[in-house]
This record gives structure tokens, C-alpha cells and sequence, in this order.
């Protein structure tokens, strides 16, 4: 069974003068989920927003929040996210040393628990973890900016974590370079959630419902569920 195709606009190309706005206004375009970049400038070389800031965007949208950290370590700040709003928190297999005692605190703050995994990382990473796990991000760049061009070796991947998954209840999360252009492959690949910043966040909030439109017409395509 097909798990729901899902399309996350990535707020990294939003205009964070007007978060709020812009979130409401992906929503209204017919976002199906929120993804929301938190960068450390230690573990990627760039500074997003922390917890407050989610906080403060949480009344914006009635959407899922999907925060995605790339922070490390994440640990000591679960429980902040968890009361900012998020509904999935995903964390780095690479972030630190015990991925498995991480996706368990996920659970136990009572949010869905992601894994992502940087472009070099193979899949054995979530292996022993399959079972803990609420969804899978397979970065298709490799993270800490967006605009970057989508690497064509993450397709096999997304095919591998597919495997491993198998009948679980698992969301496949890509993110990074896709577009209406991209989408075709990572959807017959196995993806459902398609994380998009500057495919989506492009010629002003009119273009937005287009933009998102656009993306979701090729993935339905793909999936079988548009003529
Ligand atoms: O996590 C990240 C980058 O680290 C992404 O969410 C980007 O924000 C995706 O941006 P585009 O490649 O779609 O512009």
C-alpha cells in the first residue's frame, strides 16, 4: 500500500521577515506539510532559527510541522522542539553517536521520529533502527543551503531505503534540488514527501499553488494517480 504523496514546501526560501505569512500562504497554496530547516553552523555551515521561532510560527498553519534538525548534538534540545510544535523531529544518523536512544525520546515526547541521512551516509546507517523510525529523509544535496542542483546518486539510494522499509509505516522524505524536473525519478524511486524550497518559494505568493501544483502533477503522474 502506497504511503499518501505528501508536498513540503521548505521555509530555508522563504522570507523570513514574514514567516508567518509565508507559511500561511504555502498553506493556502496546498502545502501538505511545513519543513523547517534548523541549522547550528556547526554541524552545516549555515544559521537558521531555533525553537522560539517555531514557536512563534506554530499558530501560522494548522499543517504538520516537520522540523528537520541539522544540529549537533540534538539531544539536550528534543523536548524544546516537541513544545515548539513539531510534529515529526528529525535527526542526523550523523549527529551523533546514539541515533537509537535519540528516535526513542522523539517517541517518548509523543512526535513521529525521523532519521536523515547525508548523501555520503549509506543506508546500513538505519538498519538497526527500522523499527524506531517514523520516516526517513534521504538528502538528495548535501545539507546547509538550498538552490543547490540535486545529486542524481541519491535516486538508487532512495531505491535501497525503500527495500529496507518494506511494509512499515515508514514516510521516504527527499529534500534538496527537487523540482517539477527531479520529482519523476525520486517518486518511481520510492519517495512520497518531497521537500521544496526554491521550486516552491519562487515568483511571489500568487505563484506559489502553481509552483506546488507543478511538482505534485509529475509525482502523481509517476505514482499512477493522474492521466
Ligand atoms: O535542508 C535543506 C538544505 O539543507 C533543504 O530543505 C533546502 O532548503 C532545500 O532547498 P531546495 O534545494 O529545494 O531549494
Amino acid at each position: 500500500m502506497n504511503r499518501p504523496l505528501l508536498i513540503a514546501p521548505s521555509v530555508l526560501s522563504a522570507d523570513f521577515s514574514r514567516l508567518g505569512e509565508e507559511i500561511a500562504a504555502v498553506e493556502d497554496a496546498g502545502a501538505d506539510w511545513i519543513h523547517l530547516d534548523v541549522m547550528d553552523g556547526h554541524f552545516v555551515p549555515n544559521i537558521t532559527f531555533g525553537a522560539p521561532v517555531i514557536a512563534m510560527a506554530r499558530p501560522a498553519s494548522r499543517r504538520h510541522f516537520d522540523v528537520h534538525l541539522m544540529i549537533a548534538p540534538a539531544d539536550p534540545f528534543l523536548e524544546a522542539f516537541a513544545a515548539a510544535g513539531a510534529d515529526t523531529i528529525t535527526v542526523h544518523a550523523e549527529a551523533g553517536p546514539h541515533l537509537d536512544r535519540s528516535l526513542q525520546a522523539i517517541r517518548k515526547l509523543g512526535k513521529r521520529a525521523g532519521v536523515a541521512l547525508n548523501p555520503a551516509t549509506p543506508v546500513s546507517a538505519i538498519q538497526h533502527v527500522i523499527d524506531r523510525l517514523d520516516l526517513v529523509l534521504v538528502m538528495t544535496v548535501n545539507p546547509g543551503f538550498g538552490g543547490q542542483a540535486f545529486i542524481p546518486a541519491m535516486v538508487e539510494k532512495i531505491r535501497q531505503v525503500k527495500a529496507l522499509v518494506g511494509d512499515r509505516p515508514v514516510d521516504i522524505e527527499v529534500d534538496g534540488g527537487i523540482t517539477a524536473e527531479t520529482a519523476g525519478s525520486v517518486v518511481a524511486a520510492g519517495a512520497n514527501v518531497l521537500v521544496a524550497g526554491n521550486a516552491v518559494f519562487r515568483g511571489g505568493a500568487s505563484a506559489y499553488r502553481g509552483n506546488i501544483e507543478a511538482i505534485r502533477a509529475v509525482a502523481e503522474l509517476e505514482r499512477g494517480e493522474r492521466a
